[in-house]
């Protein structure tokens, strides 16, 4: 599936009776690498979670390429080329790395497994391990390569790098980054590490309290160290 455009307009979701983000508005080109930023508890998950299909939504709406999703389930909006990596490692822990990996195949050729091992040689290592057995960064590479299989057009990361140590970091960065050059998928990253968020992006969002505080290139926000300090935090970058 080719990378496709993004357009959220207006977009207004929460859970249950919880508002938490408020008309929402931007738009990624196809191919585009979009960082979202913010301090804790600002919405980017919510963002992530509401374009997958998983909170509840009071307005707005969100398009992939020329189709409509906003009105679609889950499931569905994967069919449409949408490819989420949540915040939590989904992986199912007791199946081995490999039959992880089959999982995200969505039928296509066992031989395409060998894209996911291109990216990240590790997990070819470890192809006969249990997920359970993996290290974070190994559990974070096995998550990201299942939805990478798919080939989804728009692939929403969350927080890949959480928890995780600065070697490992750069190896996921350098595979995402591999992964943009081909443009053959348009990629939202969210981050708390903000260097290599920017250092990653072409466009950057910030939300504050689930509104849009900042939208622009990366290098424009870093130019405005206000900004940067109020949205973001004093010390933020690294
Ligand atoms: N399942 C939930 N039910 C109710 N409120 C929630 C739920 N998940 C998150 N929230 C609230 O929504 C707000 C935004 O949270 P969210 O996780 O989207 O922020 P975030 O910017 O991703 O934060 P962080 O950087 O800490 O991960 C917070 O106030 C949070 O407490």
């Amino acid at each position: 599936m080719p990378a496709t455009p993004l357009d959220v307009e207006n977009l207004s979701a929460g859970y249950g009776p919880t508002r938490v983000l408020e008309n929402v508005s931007f738009k990624v080109p196809a191919g585009a690498r979009l960082a979202i930023l913010g301090r804790n508890g600002m919405g980017k998950t919510t963002l992530l979670a509401t374009l997958a299909g998983q909170t509840r939504r009071y307005g707005g709406t969100i398009r992939i390429g020329a189709t409509d999703v906003t009105a679609m389930a889950s499931a569905a909006r994967a069919h449409t080329g949408l490819g989420y990596v949540p915040q939590a490692r989904c992986i199912f822990p007791t199946l081995t790395v490999e039959e992880n990996l089959f999982v995200g195949l969505k039928g296509r050729p066992r031989s395409a497994l060998e894209e996911a091992y291109g990216m990240f040689p590790r997990l070819k290592e470890r192809r006969r391990n249990l997920g359970g057995q993996l290290s974070g960064g190994e559990q974070q590479m096995l998550s990201t390569a299942r939805s990478i299989l798919g080939q989804p057009a728009v692939l929403l990361l969350d927080e890949p790098l959480e928890g995780l140590a600065p070697v490992i970091c750069e190896e996921l960065m350098t595979a995402f980054a591999e992964l943009a050059r081909t443009g053959d998928m348009t990629i939202l990253l969210v981050e708390q590490r903000i260097q290599s968020a920017l250092d990653f992006a072409d466009h950057v969002i910030v939300l504050e309290r689930g509104r849009l505080a900042f939208t622009g290139a990366p290098k424009t926000l870093l130019e405005d160290q206000d900004a940067v300090e109020r949205l973001l935090g004093v010390g933020g970058l690294h």
